[in-house]
């Protein structure tokens, strides 16, 4: 294989140029519990089972602030999912938290395990087609440094029998699976998922959303972002929502119905969304699988 035929990394693009982590790894933990409601805490609050915490981010592009002051923690074996608005910077924040895009301000503090510490999947995953799947796990391995079986990769996802097959001939909803699976070459202890569903038929959907479940409980954090609330009843731990540059509320879906009083958790996470003007119900027909 010449180097102009080999897959390329388009999982993780460079889109302004920055491609440094730009964190100080060193977010201050103060003891106090993990993530819960509420939109003032005026920090991280990272306990000692905490596999990421994200305390103060900050970024904009230019003179547009997209992310003002984020903070969150996630434990180890949890699923975190970002919900948000379209453009309230859930893509800006995973490029964070993934160590693609250097913060203004804050840090992002992760496990230190390992060269790979966070598996990233971007929103639209790209691989080159006429490479079987296994050629590009052993790509992307060769680019980790790290060794890769590609058959133990695959079955974390459920792919192993199509280890042999051009990435080009998989349906949408394979190739986010073996982008998943990409993503957890080198066995991170955080991944990073934006929008690993969407777009997906809702049996795909729900597989997609086992895959993810699976991976935390065998003890990965996973960070996610989505717009389908079906999916963030189904397999999160805590709902971060991201509105006006911050993490308005961070709990489970359960306590966030609860605290609104919501049937639904379409209805209690629009309560933490501002939209334009104030309105709080404007932006109720922005969010896909609705649980209503
Ligand atoms: N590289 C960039 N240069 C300039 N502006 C950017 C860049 N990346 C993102 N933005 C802007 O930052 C804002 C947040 O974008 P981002 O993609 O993070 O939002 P999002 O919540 O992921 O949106 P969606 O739900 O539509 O995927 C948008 O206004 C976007 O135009």
């Amino acid at each position: 294989m010449n180097d102009e035929d080999r897959p390329t990394t388009e999982t993780v693009p460079d889109d302004d140029g920055s491609n440094e982590r730009g964190d100080d790894e060193s977010g201050e933990r103060d003891g106090e519990e993990t993530v819960g409601p509420g939109a003032d805490d005026g920090g991280a609050r990272g306990a000692d089972g905490d596999a990421l915490v994200v305390d103060g981010v900050a970024r904009s592009f230019g003179d547009v602030s997209v992310l003002s002051d984020v903070s969150f923690a996630a434990e180890r074996g949890t699923v975190a999912c970002l919900v948000g608005p379209n453009g309230s910077g859930k893509t800006t924040l995973l490029r964070v938290v993934a160590g693609l895009l250097a913060p203004d301000a804050g840090s992002v503090s992760l496990p230190d395990s390992g060269d790979r510490t966070v598996g990233y999947l971007a929103q639209t995953p790209a691989f080159r087609p006429q490479f079987t799947l296994a050629e590009t796990l052993r790509f992307y391995g060769d680019l980790a440094g790290v060794d890769v079986d590609p058959g133990a990769v695959l079955a974390r996802v459920g792919l192993e029998a199509v280890a042999d097959r051009r990435v080009g001939a998989l349906s949408g909803g394979m190739t986010r699976l073996f982008g998943i699976a990409q993503a957890t070459i080198g066995d991170p202890p955080v991944l990073v998922l934006d929008e690993p569903s969407s777009g997906l038929d809702p049996t795909m959907t729900e597989h997609v959303g086992s895959v993810v479940r699976d991976l935390a409980d065998e003890g990965r954090t996973v960070l996610l972002a989505t717009h389908e609330l079906g999916t963030v009843d189904r397999v999160g731990d805590t709902v971060l929502v991201l509105d006006d540059g911050a993490i308005q509320v961070a709990a489970a879906p359960d306590a966030l119905r609860r605290e609104t009083g919501s049937e639904t958790l379409t209805h209690a996470v629009n309560q933490y969304i501002h939209g334009e003007g104030g309105d709080l119900t404007v932006r109720a027909g922005t969010w896909e699988g609705d649980d209503e």
